[in-house]
This record gives C-alpha cells, structure tokens and sequence, in this order.
C-alpha cells in the first residue's frame, strides 16, 4: 500500500520520461530478426520489456544489457533455421505475447508460449485461427484461443483474414514475422480496427530496420541491424501531463515532440479541449494551467491506455465527461472500464459505465483505499487523485512494474512531494 499526500503548490518542472514500451518491444524483436548487430538505445526496462528480452533469446537472439545506459545490442537469428523446441514465458505482457506468437511460427520447431494468470485470461483466438490459414499447426492445451499454446511452423504466409476489434497487436505481431514468411502477408481485416496508431508505429519500425511495410501487409525480405533510439513512453506521459492539468501547474515532457510514432501523444489535444493549455514542439510537450477545466466526450479507440488518466482528470472538471469506443479495454490487464467506474464509485465520484465506455461526473474524491487489480495503468491513474485530495491510498501499488518502476518516486519528485 502507499499513502499519497496533496501538493502544496503546483507543479513547474520538466521531467525525462522511461522509453516507451511499445516502441521498446517493436524494436527489439525486428533487431532479433535481422541481419547483424542492432544497438538500442532510450531502451525501457521494465517487466514488459524483460519479458521481451528473454523470448527474443528464447528466440536465438543474443543480447547485452547495460540498463544503466539504458541500451541493449542485439545480434539477430534467423528462426526458420532453428532445430530444436523452445518456450516463451511472457507474465503479463500483450505485446510480448501477441509479437512472439507469430515469429515463433516462423521456425520449423515447436515452441510453447504461456504467461502469468492475468495474460491466461486474454484473448489469443484471432492469432491462432490466423497462424493456422498461414500454415502452422497450434495446440491449445488449456482452452481455445487461450494461454498456453504450443506452435509449429515454418508459416508459409500469403492471404489471411484477420478480425480488428479485439486488439491491434494480433496484426503488429503477424506484420513484424511477415517479411520472414515465404510469401510475404497480406491481412485483410473482417472487423474494424483498434488502436490503430500502433499499426502505424509498427510499420514504422519495421521501416527503421529496412523492411518498408504498410499497415496490412509486407513482401519477403529481411531486416537490417540499425542503431535505433527510443522515444519517451506517451502513455506515461499521460499521468504527468494530466497532473499539470489537475493542479493547475506547468509540466514539460522532454523529448516527446511532434513527430512522435505514438498515437498517444493525442492525449494532450484531449486536455486542451478540457481547456488546459497545451504546447508542442520537436522536443517536448507541455501542459500549463488554463481555465477551469470543461467536461468532454471524446472517443478513445485510438489512445485507450488513456482512458484511465483521463478517467481521474475528469473528476477535476468542472461538467461531466463521456469517453467512447473502448469496449475492447475489458479485455486488458482487467476489465478497465469496470474497474475505473467501481474505484471512483468508492471514492464517492458519480461515475457510470457503458458498454463503450463510460461517463464521470466532476466531484470531490473521499479518502479512499483503492484497489488496482494488478492493473498498472489503474495504480498511475487513481494515484493522480492524491493531487488536489487527501487520504488516497493505492493497493499493491508494485503493479507500476509491468511498465514504469520508478513511477511513484518521479510523480513525487515532479510534483514536489515527499
Ligand atoms: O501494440 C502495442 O504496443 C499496444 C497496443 C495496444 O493494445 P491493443 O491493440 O490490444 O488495444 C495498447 O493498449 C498496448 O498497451 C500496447
Ligand atoms: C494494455 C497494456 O499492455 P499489453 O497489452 O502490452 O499487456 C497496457 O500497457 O496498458
């Protein structure tokens, strides 16, 4: 449990973010698939990312750590040579877990992919049915389209349909392994997609390291190694810019500037609606106090790891907030859009849930002991609530490790709290 105090004054700082996950774990499994040697730097370390780190060596990468630099160096595999059966422990994290699904598909052997009971309970069944139409043989020993599952390629590739609502990640997984595929991939989506800007960052990546793709598809071809700097995390820079806004101070987030790969970063536009004031430029974004902030309804498809912080802004506005689009959310860490409404609901906030999302009305937060059902994303967003409110407790707060360790020293240290 942690105790969180009220700020005496409002904040006036710049803060150096971790890197971002997403982009973190793009990276890394394109250098573990590429020719040569890749350097990594800005690299995130955190539960996530580790995970990552220890299926692209599963995979044949091999790898070197120097987390105080915050770099890692890749020397890449080419897994259709692999021989032998390998498995994959992914805990709890999605992106590991739907990336590495595809690519162990590429090798002729039988690999076994599982991870902890939160990623037991979410969904793989799109993945599996799309692996099979590529040409590998999966076993669900558990329940269908569930963790674990064991697959045996090689994936042959070529056409394959491929269902969009659930998540975004099934198609990032199957475009990063698509260039290793005999012939090339080409998705056609039978349902629309989610969190769309991710598909576009994993084109990117991909890019990066020399295989050009588009969102639905790749040709046959290899990556090369690069040196590849990471962005800042955007979705951990919703909590910080969210703070500006709550407390009416100025939060700077360096190095998240306007050419950013994250579609996160459009969590800012979201709070200038709100009527904070909002300004970016190639190096930063920042959030100053504005007017008193206004109640929205906003669709979220697109930046859903948001909908938490935003969730917690709202309660600070001055009308009610509805956030739309996010239905898929109940399929992540836990059911979010339950969980959000449950813990305002026993602070005393007026909040309601929908089936695409959910509307909060403004209000002033009781002293509360949240809970955060393992879920980091609801241990970073409740705690913004001790801004302006006394008495905020946060359970099992080591949740923050999936991606941000340090989350609770920073928020204190930028909002000047001891
Ligand atoms: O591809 C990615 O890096 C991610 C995609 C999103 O998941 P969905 O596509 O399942 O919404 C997001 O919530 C997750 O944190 C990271
Ligand atoms: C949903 C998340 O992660 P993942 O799907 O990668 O486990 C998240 O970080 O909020």
């Amino acid at each position: 449990m942690i105790m969180l105090s009220p700020v005496e004054q409002p904040p006036d700082t710049t803060v150096q973010l971790p890197g971002s996950k997403s982009i973190t774990n793009r990276a890394l499994l394109c250098a573990a698939l590429a020719e040569g040697t890749s350097t990594l730097t800005g690299v995130l370390f955190a539960d996530d990312t580790r995970a990552m780190l220890g299926a692209i060596t599963a995979l044949g990468a091999q790898v070197t750590v120097d987390e105080a630099a915050a770099t890692v160096t890749v020397r890449g595999t080419d897994p259709r040579a692999a021989t032998g059966p390998v498995s994959v422990f992914a805990n709890q994290s999605g992106t590991t877990a739907r990336f590495l699904l595809p690519a162990l598909a590429l090798r002729p052997a039988r690999g076994v992919l599982d991870g902890d009971a939160q990623l037991r309970a979410r969904p793989f069944g799109p993945l599996v049915e799309a692996l099979r139409t590529l040409g590998a043989r999966v076993e669900e020993p558990a329940e269908a389209g569930r963790l674990p599952l064991a697959v045996t390629g090689p994936v042959h590739g070529g056409r394959v349909p491929l269902p969009g609502h659930l998540s975004s990640q099934f198609l990032s997984g199957l475009l990063m392994a698509g260039p290793l595929m005999r012939d090339g991939l080409a998705v056609e989506l039978t349902s629309p997609l989610v969190s769309v800007p991710y598909v576009t960052m994993t084109a990117a990546v991909m890019t990066a390291f020399g295989v050009p793709a588009d969102g639905l598809g790749v040709a046959p071809g290899r990556y090369r190694a690069t040196g590849y700097a990471v962005e800042p995390d955007a979705s951990a820079a919703s909590y910080f810019l969210a703070a500006a806004a709550i407390t009416g101070g100025r939060i700077t987030v360096a190095g998240l500037g306007t050419g950013s790969l994250q579609g996160d970063v459009r969590f800012a536009d979201v709070l200038e609606r709100m009527g904070a004031r909002v300004s970016r430029d190639a190096d930063g974004i920042t959030v100053s106090g504005g007017e008193p902030l206004r109640g929205v309804d906003v669709d979220m498809a697109d930046i859903s790891d948001t909908a938490q912080t935003l969730a917690a802004v709202a309660v600070h506005a001055d009308g009610p907030t509805r956030v739309r689009g996010i239905g898929f959310i109940r399929r992540k860490e836990t059911d979010r859009l339950a969980a959000v409404v449950t813990e305002l609901r026993r602070a005393g906030i007026d909040a309601e849930e929908h089936e695409d999302g959910f509307t909060i009305r403004p209000g002033r937060p009781a002293p509360t002991r949240f809970d955060t059902y393992g879920d980091h994303r609801m241990a970073m967003s409740l705690s913004l609530l001790s801004l302006r409110s006394p008495g905020i407790e946060i359970d099992n707060p080591r949740c923050v490790a999936k991606t941000y360790p340090e989350f609770f020293a920073d928020l204190s240290r930028a909002t000047a709290r001891a």
